[in-house]
């Protein structure tokens, strides 16, 4: 009977392995049918015309993107197969693929046929008999494992996983410093976040480890397929927490065939400028307030200034007069052409320009030929060179309106407090007295992720200022030169010096072309991009005025925000996402609740909710493991208590840490293979500095051994962590201490002198109780 089993198991593995090997030769049809098609462009090189080049290499770069996305899609590309009722299997992979017939021999994952293979279960079967979770390994199937859906024995235990074997093979895996796909084991759960409908804002809560970042990247490419004629014009924007953490998934999207998103951080969002500190907790919020938006409109209006009195003013050697009501009726014009500040002060600065020129010219004429030379448009023009270049007249404009850009403009706020107290007064709603004073630095100091929406608020309102309109308008003049010289010797090869085609024209015509930079680069490079989708990870973090910079971003409100408010940073945080979202609250059209941690064993997740009860602070959404991992749990008890941090080699503390870190290193080679998996020693704030950890976070992605700070941790996991000190994570906030307690995927060890929550201080055996 074993021995019949085994051998069907063996037939069904070269079925399968057949059908693996044709998918594959097709891809490698397909790939090197691309090939050949590039070869050919690259080939083409006789046309000879500047506008041939650009159009070979915009074909050439489409098929080298072609040929590379079929590279990433190569590994595990054929994972699942679905057996309907009635007959005629389907197999699903990453991409779909058909035959050289057109008939489909692999269906993407995300295409409608596809949902059933998340989807269904024994009690809601959808149509299929069996699911089969096909494994393989560099094009070889290594293993097949069924769930058959149409028996009535639909179990009745609380979890129903698809692909079990499969899933629980995922999560053994050693930590590489990099997330991976989970296309093949994605949960019914999860798919239904996944394939959501794309319009309005969709709140993704969950705990720790219930899969919300990858389910947000796997919806970006299910959006992308879904609607891509919309998106592909637009672009999807994901904003990441920190720059790290866009590194450690970098790798998903394009294993899931999709590469043209952009990725950033809110430190990143404004092209040009980045802010890579964190302000402490309470400035963080003072500068979150959504009051800053009247603020700093006021701001603005306040470099739009009347002078005290009339001035007389040198032109070319002769007085004129400016008077008050000049700048206010010039001022007026301005600001009705509803443009921003940089932009409108173009037509100001003209105004005055004028009028100036006009004064100047009506003084310096004899009275017999003013009216005649007032006429003369030459020789106002001259004198309008003349108030243009005129020291006074210069600076009587720029007192008047003031050109600046959104860094410069917040520095000085900030440097300023009488200043931006006076520019509270006049706005409503305003800040605090107790905000103005957080706020409050001197010039110079580095700009903070939280300065960022402010940044972007004042970019908005002030338009690009002419320097930076004029540095476009060089290089477009540069760009064009170097057109029309190509174009000119291309005309001359052809010896059609004298036809009617001319080199402008011709230059025009490639210009008019485009750049061939791809979407996501130009959408990443501009300020004013608005994209069709946004996507948010960690959005617990945002503030009203970061909600705002990015509500900018995506006109249509469509939105994925997925997030943990019981993870936010510090000590105080919004009871409800209505309240999180600030002005991004008006789209909120749903919320959906991701119940299963994939990462944190059992023992672990409820040691944390634990804790976080013990500290007053008890979670809104308690999740359920997957799965438990003995001795998940250690606790290292260091005699002498608490003592002020100090530089390593004089903190006692250090060497307990060491002893710890090479009994857990040693432990792990035991479990995950010598040398393999990643070890994190997680400490707070305060001791990060003495110690010299890393608080930003990249060795965690590539060490295989890290010191970071509890901040830094935010949205990574590793195989064993250990946790210095708890009640110093504690002072960071409850929050801090949540997400350092949930990163491991197999285990962690406290290492603390001072006292513990008392879920922590629990003995071994009775934690692991607390799984049952
Ligand atoms: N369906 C799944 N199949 C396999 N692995 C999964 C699945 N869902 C989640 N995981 C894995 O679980 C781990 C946690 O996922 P992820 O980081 O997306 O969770 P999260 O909810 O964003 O966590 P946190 O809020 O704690 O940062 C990752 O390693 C992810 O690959």
């Amino acid at each position: 009977m074993d021995e019949e089993r085994s051998a069907g198991f063996g037939d069904q593995v070269r079925i399968e392995q057949e059908i693996v090997d044709r998918v594959y030769a097709r891809l490698d049809g397909i790939r090197e049918g691309y090939r050949s098609s590039l070869r050919e462009v690259n080939a083409s090189h006789g046309v000879g015309t500047g506008q041939g080049d650009r159009e070979r290499d915009v074909i050439a770069s489409h098929f080298g993107e072609l040929i590379e996305r079929l590279g990433l899609v190569e590994e595990r590309l054929v994972f699942g197969r679905l057996d309907p009722r009635e007959g005629g299997s389907r197999y699903i992979g990453r991409i779909g693929i058909s035959d050289e017939d057109g008939a489909p021999l692999l269906i993407d994952w995300r295409a409608p046929a596809g949902r059933a293979f998340y989807q269904a279960t024994a009690a809601h079967p959808e149509g299929i008999a069996r699911r089969r979770h096909i494994a393989t390994r560099r094009r070889v199937v290594t293993g097949l494992e069924d769930e058959l859906l149409d028996t009535d024995s639909a179990r009745e235990q609380g979890l129903e996983l698809q692909g079990e074997g499969a899933l629980m093979s995922a999560l053994s895996q050693a930590r590489e410093g990099r997330m991976t796909d989970i296309v093949s084991t994605i949960q019914a759960e999860q798919d239904r976040v996944i394939r959501a409908p794309g319009r309005g804002l969709l709140v993704v809560e969950g705990g720790p480890g219930t899969g919300k970042t990858a389910v947000a990247l796997h919806r970006a490419a299910f959006l992308l397929y879904a609607e891509r004629e919309r998106l592909e014009r637009s672009g999807v924007l994901i904003v990441g927490p920190s720059r790290v953490f866009l590194r450690y998934i970098e790798q998903v999207l394009p294993s899931l065939g999709e590469s043209g998103v952009v990725a950033t951080t809110l430190g990143d969002l404004v092209p040009g400028v980045h802010a890579g500190a964190v302000d402490p907790e309470d400035v963080d919020r003072a500068k979150g307030d959504p009051a800053w938006a009247g603020v700093l409109a006021a701001a603005v209006r306040d470099l739009e200034r009347l002078p005290d009195r009339d001035q007389v003013l040198d032109i070319g050697g002769h007085p004129v007069t400016l008077a008050v009501s000049d700048v206010a009726a010039a001022r007026t014009r301005a600001r009705r052409s509803g443009k921003p500040h940089n932009v409108a002060r173009e037509s100001f600065a003209l105004g005055l320009v004028d009028l100036l020129a006009q004064r100047v010219l009506t003084e310096a004429a004899d009275e017999d030929d003013a009216a005649q030379v007032q006429r003369d448009p030459e020789e106002l023009q001259l004198w309008r060179q003349e108030v243009r270049e005129s020291v006074d007249a210069r600076r009587a404009i720029n007192l008047a309106w003031m050109p600046t850009s959104g860094t410069a403009l917040l520095e000085r706020l900030y440097a300023r407090p009488d200043r931006l107290a006076r520019l509270n007064a006049s706005a409503s709603p305003r800040l605090s007295a107790e905000q103005l004073a957080l706020v409050a630095r001197p010039k110079g100091a580095p700009l903070t992720v939280s300065d960022i929406p402010l940044v972007d608020e004042l970019e908005e309102l002030l338009g690009p200022s002419a320097a930076v309109g004029a540095r476009e308008a060089a290089e477009r003049a540069r760009r064009r030169d170097l057109e029309l010289g190509r174009a000119q010797a291309t005309l001359e090869d052809m010896g059609l010096e004298d036809s009617p085609v001319t080199a402008d024209a011709l230059a025009a015509t490639v210009e008019e072309a485009g750049t061939v930079a791809p979407l996501a680069e130009r959408a990443a490079a501009d300020r004013s991009w608005t994209y069709g989708h946004i996507i948010v990870d960690e959005a617990q973090e945002l503030s009203p005025m970061a909600w705002r910079a990015l509500l900018r971003r995506c006109p249509s409100l469509s939105l994925t925000v997925v997030g943990d408010l019981d993870q936010r940073r510090g000590h105080r945080r919004p009871r409800t996402w209505r309240a999180a979202l600030g002005p991004a609250a008006r789209a909120l059209a749903d919320e959906k609740v991701l119940s299963i941690s994939y990462r944190t064993p059992a023992t672990l997740i409820k040691l944390a909710e634990r804790t976080m009860a013990d500290v007053g602070d008890p979670v809104r959404h308690p999740v359920r493991a997957v799965r438990d991992v003995p001795d998940a749990y250690a606790l290292t008890r260091v005699p002498g208590g608490v003592r002020e941090a100090a530089p390593r080699e004089k903190d006692p503390m250090w060497g307990h840490v060491q002893r710890v870190l090479s009994e857990e290193t040693r432990r792990l080679d035991a479990t995950a293979g010598t040398g393999r998996g990643r070890l994190a020693v997680v400490v707070a704030t305060r001791r990060a500095g003495a110690w010299g950890a890393d608080s930003v976070g990249y060795s965690g992605l590539d060490q295989r051994v890290s010191l970071l700070s509890a901040v830094s941790v935010k949205g990574l996991e590793f195989d064993d962590v250990i946790l210095i000190e708890p009640s110093e994570i504690l002072e960071d906030g409850t929050g801090d201490l949540f997400v350092a307690m949930t990163r491991s995927t197999r285990r962690l060890h406290v290492v603390a002198a001072g006292a513990l929550p008392s879920a922590m201080d629990t003995a071994d055996p009775q934690i692991r109780a607390l799984a049952r």
